[in-house]
C-alpha cells in the first residue's frame, strides 16, 4: 500500500464503490466519505495527503469543502469531479484553490494518472523473504533470468507471492531506475482492459476528454507486470500478441505508432497449459510470454519459509501499527503455524500474523492469539487447543451457500474471475476477496 492517504468524497454510492476499487486496486490507502460535512469530520479523524471530491453534493457541496480546506489545510491538494456541463465550476474552483479537475465521466486510467501526480505511490516494496532450498533456488534463478531481456511467466497458487517476484525480478534487471507497471487483468472491467493497455486519443470513446497513454507507454524503457493474463479475453490476447510482436503500440482512436521498449512479465494462478488446450488462451501469446517460466510452489511445498516469512510479517505490520518492540513468536505458536497448510499461502499467512499482533497480551504471540479459521486442516495439533473461529456477521448457512453459488460460476464460467465478477454482479476486487477467505478457510477453488 501507499503511505499516503486520499479521502475520497461523493455522494453517488455507486460511484464512490467504483472510484474506491479502482484506488485501492492500484494500492492507495483511501477513507470515503458521503458529503462536505462527513469530509470536515474524516478531517478532523485522520490526516491526509490528498482529497478526491464531487462538487455537485447536498450541503456544503463540493466548493463548501473547498473553502474550508483553504482556511484550515491550505498545503492539502484537492482534485475536484464535475459533470462535463459544469466544467465553468471546475474552472473556477481552480481559481480557488483546487488543483485539478476531472470531468465526469473520466476513465479509470485518467484518474490514476492525476492521482499519482500527487501521490506517489512506495516503491519499496516487499522483498521476497526466502529461507526455503527450494525458494532459494527459485531466486537464484529469477536473478539469473533479471538480467536478460526475456519475457517471464510467474505461475502459482494464488497469495504465493508472484507479484513479489515480478518486482524482483524488475529490481534485479537493468530497467531497475525506470518504471515498473503492474496492470491486474482480472480487476479491469473488460471494455476498459483495451484502451487501459495501449491508451487513447480524445474522443476515441464517450467518456474520452482527454488523452491518456496506456500502460505500455507509461512502462517505456521500464517492465510492465500483466498480473492474471489468463483472464484476458480471446479478442484483446489477439491485440497484445501483436504489440508483442511488433514492439509498437497504437492509442484507440489515434493514428500514431509509438515505439515501444519494454519488458513484459505476466502472471497466472491457474495452470496457464490447460488453459490453452481448452480454448481459453492463444498458444501463440502462450508461447511469445513464456519464454522462461518460473513457478512458486505453494507454501506448505516450501515449510522452511514460512517462520521468516511470519517474522518479516511481524516486523512489517508491527511497524504500521506503531508498534515499537515487535513481539516474538513461542514454541506452540510456531508450532502451530508449521503444522498448518496454508491454502491461501502468504496472504494467509499475512492474515493470520495480523491478527495474532491484535490479539496478543504481551511480548510473546501464543498459539492462542494463532486463529486459523477452524475447518482448516491442521496437521499434528492434536495436543492444541482448538480455536474459535472468527465471528462474522454472514450467518454459516447463508455463507455456505455464497460458496456454492462462487463455485458453481466459477465452473460455469470455466475458472475466468471476470466472468464470475459479472454474472454475479460484484466488483472483481470483492470477487478477489471472498475467494481469498475461501481458499483460507480449505476450500479448494479451481485454477
Ligand atoms: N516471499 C515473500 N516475501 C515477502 N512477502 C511475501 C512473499 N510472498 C508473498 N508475500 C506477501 O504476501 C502477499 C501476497 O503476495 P502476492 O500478491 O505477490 O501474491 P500473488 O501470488 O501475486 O497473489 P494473487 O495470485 O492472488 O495475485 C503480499 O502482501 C506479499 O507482499
Amino acid at each position: 500500500m501507499s503511505e499516503a492517504k486520499l479521502l475520497l468524497v461523493e455522494d453517488d454510492a455507486s460511484l464512490r464503490e467504483a472510484l474506491l476499487d479502482t484506488l485501492m486496486l492500484a494500492q492507495y490507502e483511501c477513507i470515503d466519505v458521503a458529503s462536505g460535512e462527513d469530509a470536515i469530520l474524516a478531517l478532523k479523524q485522520h490526516q491526509f495527503d490528498l482529497v478526491i471530491s464531487d462538487v455537485q453534493m447536498q450541503g456544503i457541496g463540493g466548493l463548501g469543502l473547498l473553502n474550508y480546506l483553504q482556511q484550515h489545510h491550505p498545503k492539502l491538494p484537492v482534485l475536484l469531479m464535475t459533470a462535463y456541463a459544469t466544467i465553468g465550476s471546475a474552472v473556477n474552483a481552480i481559481k480557488l484553490g483546487a488543483v485539478d479537475y476531472l470531468a465526469k465521466p473520466f476513465a479509470p486510467e485518467v484518474l490514476l494518472n492525476q492521482v499519482s501526480r500527487y501521490l506517489p505511490l512506495k516503491q519499496n516494496v516487499d522483498q521476497p523473504v526466502v529461507a526455503d532450498d527450494k525458494s532459494l533456488a527459485l531466486l537464484a534463478l529469477a536473478q539469473r533470468v533479471a538480467a536478460s531481456d526475456a519475457s517471464v511467466m510467474i505461475l502459482g497458487p494464488s497469495g504465493s507471492g508472484k507479484e513479489v517476484l515480478a518486482r524482483y525480478i524488475h529490481q534485479h534487471s537493468s530497467r531497475a531506475d525506470q518504471a515498473f507497471v503492474a496492470i491486474n487483468c482480472a480487476a479491469i472491467p473488460e471494455n476498459m482492459l483495451e484502451a487501459t493497455l495501449f491508451g487513447y486519443e480524445k474522443g476515441a470513446f464517450t467518456g474520452a476528454y482527454q488523452a491518456c497513454p496506456g500502460k505500455f507507454e507509461q512502462a517505456q524503457g521500464g517492465t510492465l507486470l500483466l498480473d492474471e493474463i489468463s483472464e484476458m479475453e480471446l479478442s484483446l490476447q489477439a491485440k497484445l500478441l501483436r504489440v508483442l510482436q511488433e514492439r509498437e503500440v497504437e492509442r484507440l482512436g489515434g493514428r500514431k505508432t509509438i515505439k515501444l521498449d519494454v519488458r513484459v512479465l505476466a502472471t497466472s494462478n491457474r495452470d496457464l497449459k490447460s488453459v490453452v488446450a481448452a480454448g481459453g488462451f492463444r498458444e501463440d501469446l502462450y508461447y511469445r510470454i513464456n519464454v522462461f517460466p518460473l513457478a512458486w510452489p505453494a507454501l506448505n511445498q516450501r515449510p522452511a519459509d514460512i517462520l521468516p516469512l511470519a517474522r518479516h510479517l511481524l516486523v512489517k505490520h508491527a511497524k504500521a501499527l506503531n508498534v515499537a518492540d515487535v513481539p516474538e513468536l513461542d514454541e506452540n505458536a510456531r508450532r502451530r503455524l508449521l503444522s498448518h497448510r496454508w491454502p491461501g499461502n502468504v496472504r494467509e499467512l499475512d492474515n493470520v500474523i495480523q491478527r495474532a499482533l491484535i490479539l496478543r497480551a504481551g511480548q510473546l504471540i501464543t498459539a492462542n492469539d494463532i486463529i486459523i479459521d477452524t475447518q482448516d486442516v491442521i496437521l499434528g495439533s492434536e495436543d492444541l487447543e482448538l480455536f474459535a473461529a472468527e465471528p462474522d456477521g454472514l450467518g454459516e448457512e447463508l455463507k455456505a451457500q455464497e460458496h456454492v453459488i462462487i463455485l458453481e460460476t466459477l465452473n460455469l464460467c470455466q475458472g475466468s474471475r471476470k466472468l464470475v465478477a459479472e454474472k454475479l454482479g460484484i466488483s472483481a476486487r470483492t470477487l478477489r476477496y471472498k475467494m481469498a477467505k475461501m481458499r483460507d478457510m480449505g476450500i479448494q477453488l479451481p485454477n
